[in-house]
């Protein structure tokens, strides 16, 4: 590739697009990276000598499987399963399993690169990395999906291990899934060892594993008011998704004295002008870990409605949290919360905001945090996790939330030295913050290797 690839942005991109053609989601994170990072390593020779950027955006490996199982009619389903192993510059490679039917190799490729700045972020040595299958858990039985995750560890067993690559959870993935994977691989290797993060407490994993990325992310919420001598106090959210992250951050946000308006799923969101409070989270999220969806919380509590087919981006706010899944805010979505005067977009989920919502975002001033910077309190604590296999011990839940809360503000502080802007007393650009970080972080260690 040329060398021209690294000193002219749109060369640089229109290469990224004819190697990876139809891949739109890795595309777009390749493309909001590039633009942030081409100013930064502009004149410095070391980047664009070694190609750094280039090397970055071409994953080191993907592994693609097939995964065969048998449903409860005895029927052989086969489904495709796939690693994808981005960058382990700085550690193992590390990183989420989604299962679900849109998970394809661009949505794996776009979560691995971003997963790669996000650990970078962490200030922890971990690589990026992602996989999942097209595998719809919906509507499976507990053997179904016990038999399907078995099949999907048969492969991936032999690219993993805790100094390799070690996944953990994402969309469709949570608890139960990590059980039956991890009880898969120590089967198959006679080895017990932190080659999965999100155990359960009793086999190895972490104490507030299960909320650390809806926490972290209000965590970093947090320390964007602080910036502007604001808090959480008194303010009121939109929250998308319904999952592990959408509660969780609820959750912290109710904790902290705000109020909660919405929670959704894919079918449409409810609205509860009353607030979402602990014990309306715990409902939902009892109520959805059966199977249930969000069009019966009303039946529950009266105070709300429920807008099917619909997204809580109209719904009036103070903060835009997104928390469901990729390109889920689109270009009037965010124009409707700048309308509605929004002062904060917090991306609990991995690139939450089209391309176009993005750019007016960013544009409009307001706070915008992007989920690599946001949502690695998750990650984090999975690293945390890990340290804890390594030593053969368990820290305590305060320990582990203090922690967290110092990871997140360190994030924060990370974000705001990278982003030229906060320094002439104008918006902090947190996406650049993030991305110039990042990348440094990761770049850093590439050049120490060589060409690699
Ligand atoms: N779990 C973690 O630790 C981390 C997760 N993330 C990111 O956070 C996001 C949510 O993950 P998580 O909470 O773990 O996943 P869950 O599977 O627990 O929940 C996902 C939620 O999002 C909804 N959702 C999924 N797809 C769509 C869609 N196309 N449109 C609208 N709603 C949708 C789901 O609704 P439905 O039931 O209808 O599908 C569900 O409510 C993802 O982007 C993930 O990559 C980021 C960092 C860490
Ligand atoms: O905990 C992990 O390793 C994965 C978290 C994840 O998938 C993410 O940050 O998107």
């Amino acid at each position: 590739m040329a060398h021209s690839d690294c000193t002219d942005l749109s060369a640089f991109m229109e290469g990224v697009r004819t190697r990876n053609p139809h891949q739109d989601e890795f595309v777009q994170a390749v493309c909001e990276v590039a633009s942030d990072v081409f100013d930064y390593i502009q004149g410095k020779d070391e980047y664009t000598d070694h190609q750094v950027l280039l090397r970055m955006s071409e994953p080191d490996r993907i592994i693609s499987f097939r995964v065969s199982w048998e449903d409860d009619n005895g029927d052989i389903q086969i489904e495709r399963g796939w690693r994808v192993q981005n960058n382990n510059a700085i550690g193992p490679y590390k990183g989420g399993l989604r299962f679900h039917p849109s998970v394809n190799e661009s949505v794996l490729k776009f979560l691995a690169f971003e997963q790669t700045f996000k650990n970078a972020l962490t200030g922890l040595p971990m690589g990026g990395g992602k996989g999942g299958s097209n595998f719809n858990p919906k509507g499976r039985s507990d053997r179904e999906i016990m038999r399907f995750c078995q099949s999907f560890m048969t492969e991936l067993y032999r690219h993993i291990g805790p100094n390799v690559d070690v996944p953990a959870g994402d969309i469709g993935v949570g608890s139960r899934e990590i059980g039956y994977l991890f009880g898969q691989y120590k089967r198959i290797t006679n080895e017990f060892e932190g080659v999965v993060t999100g155990k359960g407490l009793a086999y190895g994993g972490s104490m507030i594993r299960p909320e650390a990325t809806g926490w972290g992310a209000v965590y970093f919420l947090r320390e964007m008011l602080r910036e502007r001598d604001d808090d959480i106090d008194g303010k009121t959210a939109v929250i998308s998704g319904a999952g592990n992250v959408a509660t969780h951050a609820a959750e912290k946000f109710a904790e902290l004295g705000g109020k909660v308006l919405t929670l959704s799923d894919s079918d449409g969101f409810v609205h509860d002008p009353d607030g979402i409070d602990a014990e309306k989270i715990a409902w939902v999220r009892q109520h959805t870990e059966n199977g249930g969806r969000m069009r019966a919380y009303p039946d529950e509590f009266s105070s709300a409605s429920y807008h099917d087919g619909e997204a809580p981006w109209n719904v009036d706010c103070d903060i835009a949290m997104p928390c469901a899944t990729q390109n889920e805010l689109d270009d009037d979505a965010a124009k409707a919360l700048l309308d509605n005067d929004v002062i904060a977009v917090c991306e609990g989920a991995n690139m939450p905001a089209t391309q176009d919502a993005a750019k007016r975002l960013r544009e409009s001033g307001i706070m915008y945090a992007p989920g690599k910077a946001a949502n690695a309190g998750g990650v984090a604590v999975s690293g945390l996790e890990m340290s804890q296999n390594a030593e053969r011990r368990s820290w305590e839940r305060e320990e582990l939330q203090d922690m967290l809360c110092s990871i997140m503000t360190d994030i924060h502080a990370r974000c705001v030295e990278n982003a030229p802007d906060a320094k002439d007393g104008g918006a902090i650009d947190y996406v650049k913050g993030a991305n110039v970080a990042g990348f440094r972080k990761v770049a850093e260690a590439m050049l120490a290797f060589g060409v690699v």
